[in-house]
């Protein structure tokens, strides 16, 4: 709900509204195919960072922002709301020509994902945290990985669990598949940053999703190194099957 005389919207529509937007302007930069491949990937990060960080300071003055594409000045560190961005999930799969890439918008309040959305524009999906279903249904034996393959922990846990790997990429794309209910789970370990991560994850816990960090610990979002290298997204059901796989040795 919007309160007379304050934002326009609420944080949520914000966040749906800016990844949203910027999707639309990735694809008109890929529109047509007219740039090469690098040119595309480059264009796109900057475009997209230019609109989204234009946009929250006008609609959100008082907020930090932490973003893949801008420089981080640390001021992040000493305020609660904290909006953390990745322009272009998946550049390298925009710059191929692939559906598989995101925008990513989260707010963060206490370092904990509150607002957050992920759009994947090239296949016209808006993911939200105010909207997003929850998730349910029969499990499908199936988990997302990476274009490149399975990290360890992930082979550990298909290979316990049984999960029939389906390759996807980038880290918003894996993550909505397990929101959609296409595959049960996303095991991430090696690197990834906060902005890889965050509005993925915030999307997830809205939709009644488990979260945590590799050894089950809950996800702290805005810290001074924003290096997150692991998490998993999975189904409730078969959360304590998936931690108890990566406590064993394997
Ligand atoms: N080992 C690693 N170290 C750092 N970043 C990684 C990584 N593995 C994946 N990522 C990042 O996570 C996102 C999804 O990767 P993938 O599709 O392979 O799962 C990509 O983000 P960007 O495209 O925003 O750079 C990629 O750079
Ligand atoms: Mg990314």
């Amino acid at each position: 709900m919007t309160v007379p005389g304050g934002p326009r919207h609420t944080d949520a529509e914000l966040a749906a509204i800016i990844a949203e937007g910027a999707g639309q302007l990735l694809l008109g930069v890929g529109h047509g195919e007219l740039l090469d491949r690098r040119q595309l990937g480059d264009l796109g990060d900057a475009l997209a960072q230019a609109w989204i960080s234009r946009v929250l300071r006008r609609q959100r003055p008082a907020d930090a922002v932490l973003s893949e594409e801008a420089d981080d000045d640390l001021t992040r560190l000493d305020r609660e709301r904290v909006w953390i961005i990745d322009p272009l999930d998946g550049t390298s799969e925009f710059s191929r020509g692939t559906t598989h890439w995101a925008v990513h918008v989260a707010l963060t309040i206490g370092g904990i994902p509150d607002a957050s959305a992920v759009s994947l524009p090239a296949q016209g999906q808006v993911y939200r945290s105010d909207e997003v279903p929850q998730v349910g249904g029969e499990l499908t034996g199936r988990i997302a990985v990476s274009r490149y393959g399975h990290s360890y922990p992930s082979a550990a846990v298909a290979d316990r669990l049984q999960l029939q790997a389906v390759h996807i990429g980038s880290a918003g794309a894996k993550a909505m598949a397990v929101v959609r209910g296409d595959v049960d789970a996303y095991v991430h370990s090696g690197g990834q940053y906060e902005w890889d991560n965050c509005a993925p994850v915030g999307v997830a816990l809205a939709a009644g999703l488990h979260c945590s960090r590799l050894n089950g610990d809950e996800i702290v979002y805005n810290n001074p190194q924003p290096y997150l290298p692991d998490f998993v997204i999975c189904r409730r059901e078969i959360a304590d099957d998936l931690l108890d796989a990566l406590r064993s040795p394997w």
